[in-house]
This record gives structure tokens, C-alpha cells and sequence, in this order.
């Protein structure tokens, strides 16, 4: 299997170089040449699998061989080892047509540590099997840095620098990344907003010159690995929801999205063959996701600060995927709707296209109101304590799940890591020990002014070995 890119312009690549590359060198995001399909006899195999296992078999239809299976499973392995559930994630019922995916269960308590544990025993394979530099260069809105910082800290080989908006992100996401001072971390807190901090790493990630020279690798979800890894969750938790439910019912998954990056998993899984029902994108009250599939239109709008600040996102990284499949995979075409986004900020599909969309995704934006409601609702009918990502799948959930039809709402993080939310309707929750003690370390980061040119400053100082966070 090659791998090539939205825009049409990169040579095909195999597995680990498109991983190694990260955002396609021609400023598009890679993709498989074709996906590949799962037959109802491999699905019925595929159910019986625990997630490790399952892991296995899907990633190993798209990585060539390019990593021996034995290689793999240790892999594999020494990323879910760190899981506080056996099961890595498990399903919860809360009523008879809403079951949580519980996707909280490593080590920075949200779902991107599902992708980034993995990612991170795959760059320091790769870094010990090719010798190649890993220089991991990210953008968070809190959870992704939180998480890929503790996948590689300490790790030989490899360094890592984290941008992240300047008090935007809640205070456990913070203290999460920066009470970490390993030599290989670089935290840079930047005076603007995640979209601010996602334009600076793709414009440094598009100067060919200057990543080469620095061997910048992505962590984010232009990376197609990070995508790939999600995917699995959404087989796991269509099985167990079939075993638990029935066969008989239709089953659909909500999804907290803000990048774009997890429901694209879920994009990919159904294009795969999982028959899931319906892919409902919940996001917040920065809701372009919830205009485009209303609308047709993508353009994006104002920031707004909400109780869900990990997606407080306006420019979805993954969309462009998406659009690349709406187009029928024609490059040239995403190439020239991707110029007008650029030129005219803003893209219109419309008649067939549109249609094809609302037939594909359903999207809600919940408001900072509805996400409280929510949360108070569902802690004192069901004792079960949403955080408010997680609501806002819920939100979507009561807005489209119908007769016949079960959700599986993804919770994508523990409500103790957006405490800011929670206490507002005066419930005290009882921290994880890794949360609490947290609290007494100190912090060290960069605090910087939304400015490219200052971040290469601070990277290139990094990399030469002189720069460390500040405390
Ligand atoms: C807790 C949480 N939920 C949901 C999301 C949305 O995920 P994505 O950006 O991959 O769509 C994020 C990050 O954006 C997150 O951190
Ligand atoms: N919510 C994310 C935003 C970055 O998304 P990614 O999926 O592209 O890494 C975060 O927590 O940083």
C-alpha cells in the first residue's frame, strides 16, 4: 500500500515515510492510494478480538509489512500497558439507547492517548531501527501536547516542542505538560489562540528547507498514523455494542470533533466496511463542522471560548481529507477548493455534493448552556459525570438517535481535567491520584508572543541542545 496526498503533488510513499513526513510535502494531508475493505467474514472474525489484537490486524493493512509482526506486537503492547482498563476502552451503558465509549483510560485521562502512546513507541522504533532524528513538532488545544509529551518524554532519540494557546487551555491540561522536564520537552505557551498555534507548525512544517534541516515529525492529526490508530476504537466499539444490544439494532457513533481528526477514524472505519448507522459530529459553539454539513458552507468564524476548550477549534486540520473523498478523490479539484479556502476564506458545496454530505454526517454544535444542562441532567438521573466534550456527543446524541437506533457517545476525556466546568454546577468531584499530584510540581514553560518567526528562534535553540522550558 502507497500513500499519496489530498493535493496530488507527492511521489507515493510507503508506510513509515508517510509517517516520517507527516503534512504531505506539497501542503496536503496524506491518504492510502485506496482503503481497504473488510469483508463481513473478516468482521465476524475481527469480533471476538481484543483491542490489542485488533490493533494488529487493521494496522497491519495498511503498514506493508514495513514493521515485522512480532516488532509490532510488542509495540503494541508496551503502548496499552500503560492502560488503567484492560480492555484500553471500554463500553458503558447508560440507558437502553446511549452506551459511552469510555476512551479516558491512559495516562493523561483523554482519548488522544489512544494514537499518541502508540506514536510514541513508533518514532522510538524507528529512531532505533533507522537511525533516523525524531524533532516532534505539535499544536494543542491541550489534550494532543498533553499526550504526546508523556508518549516520548525521556525517550532516546527524540525531542519534543508543544505549542499551546496561552491560558486557553484548563488547568490540568497545563500542569499535564508542563510539570515535565525532561530534557528532550519544549512547552510554548503562545499569546493567541489553537488555530493560531496550528497556522505557525503547518507553515513551518510547508518550508521544506527548514524541516528537513530540523527533522521535524508530526504529531497531530495531518499525520495519517494518528488517524489510523483511531480507527481501532470505532471497530471495538461497534463489536461490543452488537454483542451488548443485539445484532438487530442500528448502531450510531457520536463524536467530540474539533480538528476533524476523530471522526475521520470514523470516516475511515465506515469506508472500510463497519456499518455504522450514523456518524454524528458534536462540537461546541465553535460549530463550522455543524454550519458546513447544515449549509454547505465551511467558513471559518469567530473564536469562541467555551466549557470544552480542546475544541475550541475554527480551522479543522482534517476536513481537507474528508473533502478529498466528497470529490471523489480528485487532487486538482481539492487543490482548487483549498485555494479559495485560502484566497476567500470560506468554500461552498452545494446541489448533489451537499446532499452527499447530510447524508453522510450529521453535526450538532451544543452551546455552553446545553453542555451545563447536559452535564447536571445526566449526573443526577444516571450518577454518571460527563466532561463536557463528552456532553457535547451526548448533546448530539438526544438531537439524533431515533427508534430502532442505539449511540455509542464517545467520552473522549475525564471530567477531572476540565474542572473549571464542573465545579460551576457545584459538584465536587474526587481527583485521580495522577491528576492531584500533580498540583505541587512546578511548572516550566516558554511563554511566548503569537509569532512564527519566534517559535523558529526558540526551535532552532532547542534543537542545537541550548534551549529548556523555563520555570
Ligand atoms: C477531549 C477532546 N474531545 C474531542 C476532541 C476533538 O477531537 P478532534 O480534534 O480529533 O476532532 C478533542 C481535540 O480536539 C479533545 O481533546
Ligand atoms: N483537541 C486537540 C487539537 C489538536 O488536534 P489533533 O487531533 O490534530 O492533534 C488537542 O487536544 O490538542
Amino acid at each position: 500500500m502507497n500513500y499519496i496526498s489530498t493535493r496530488g503533488q507527492v511521489a507515493p510513499k510507503g508506510f513509515i515515510d508517510t509517517v516520517l513526513m507527516g503534512l504531505g510535502e506539497d501542503g496536503g494531508l496524506m491518504v492510502p492510494e485506496r482503503i481497504p475493505a473488510v469483508s463481513s467474514d473478516t468482521l465476524e472474525w475481527w469480533k471476538g478480538l481484543p483491542f490489542r489484537e485488533l490493533f494488529i490486524e487493521i494496522f497491519s493493512l495498511y503498514a506493508n509489512d514495513e514493521i515485522p509482526q512480532g516488532d509490532l506486537k510488542e509495540l503494541v503492547d508496551a503502548s496499552y500497558a500503560t492502560f488503567r482498563d484492560p480492555e484500553v476502552t471500554p463500553l458503558r451503558k447508560l440507558d437502553d439507547s446511549l452506551y459511552i465509549l469510555e476512551l479516558f483510560h491512559g495516562p493523561t485521562f483523554a482519548f488522544k492517548d489512544v494514537a499518541l502512546q502508540f506514536m510514541g513507541e513508533f518514532y522510538s522504533y524507528v529512531s532505533k531501527t533507522r537511525g533516523e532524528i525524531i524533532h516532534i513538532l505539535g499544536a494543542t488545544s491541550g489534550d494532543t501536547g498533553a499526550a504526546a509529551i508523556q508518549g516520548v518524554r525521556g525517550k532516546e532519540g527524540i525531542k519534543i516542542c508543544i505549542l499551546h494557546p496561552h491560558e486557553k487551555v484548563s488547568k490540568v491540561q497545563e500542569l499535564q505538560m508542563t510539570t515535565v522536564h525532561d530534557e528532550n520537552v519544549l512547552n510554548l505557551s503562545v499569546k493567541g489562540n489553537f488555530d493560531d498555534c496550528q497556522r505557525i507548525i503547518k507553515e513551518l512544517f510547508s518550508d521544506l528547507e527548514f524541516k528537513g534541516e530540523h527533522h521535524l515529525r508530526a504529531i497531530n492529526s495531518i499525520n495519517f498514523v494518528r488517524i489510523l490508530a483511531q480507527t481501532v476504537y470505532y471497530f471495538y466499539a461497534y463489536f461490543r455494542a452488537a454483542e451488548q444490544a443485539g445484532e438487530s439494532k442500528k448502531i450510531n457513533v457520536s463524536v467530540p470533533s474539533g480538528n476533524f481528526g476523530n471522526i475521520f477514524s470514523g470516516f475511515l472505519a465506515k469506508k472500510m466496511g463497519l456499518p455504522i448507522h450514523k456518524l454524528i459530529i458534536a462540537t461546541n459553539e465553535n460549530n463550522i463542522l455543524e454550519r458546513f454539513v447544515k449549509t454547505g458552507e465551511y467558513r471559518p468564524g469567530e473564536f469562541r471560548k467555551t466549557h470544552s476548550p480542546s475544541m475550541d477549534i475554527q480551522v479543522a486540520s482534517n476536513f481537507e481529507r474528508y473533502l478529498y473523498y466528497l470529490l471523489d478523490e480528485d487532487s486538482a479539484k481539492v487543490s482548487a477548493y483549498m485555494g479559495t479556502l485560502a484566497s476567500e476564506g470560506r468554500i461552498v458545496v452545494e446541489g448533489d455534493l451537499l446532499r452527499r454530505v447530510q447524508s453522510e454526517l450529521q453535526a450538532l454544535g451544543a452551546t455552553n448552556e446545553q453542555n451545563l444542562e447536559l452535564i447536571g441532567k445526566y449526573r443526577s438521573e444516571t450518577g454518571y459525570l460527563l466532561d463536557p466534550h463528552t456532553a457535547c456527543g451526548v448533546a448530539a446524541y438526544e438531537a439524533f438517535n431515533e427508534d430502532g437506533e442505539i449511540t455509542v457517545s464517545f467520552a473522549t476525556a475525564h471530567p477531572a481535567k476540565f474542572d473549571e466546568a464542573i465545579r460551576l454546577l457545584d459538584i465536587v468531584q474526587e481527583f485521580p491520584v495522577e491528576i492531584a499530584e500533580l498540583i505541587a510540581k512546578e511548572q516550566y514553560q516558554t511563554v511566548i508572543e503569537n509569532d512564527k518567526a519566534e517559535v523558529t528562534r526558540q526551535l532552532e535553540a532547542f534543537f542545537a541542545g541550548d534551549a529548556v522550558n523555563k520555570a
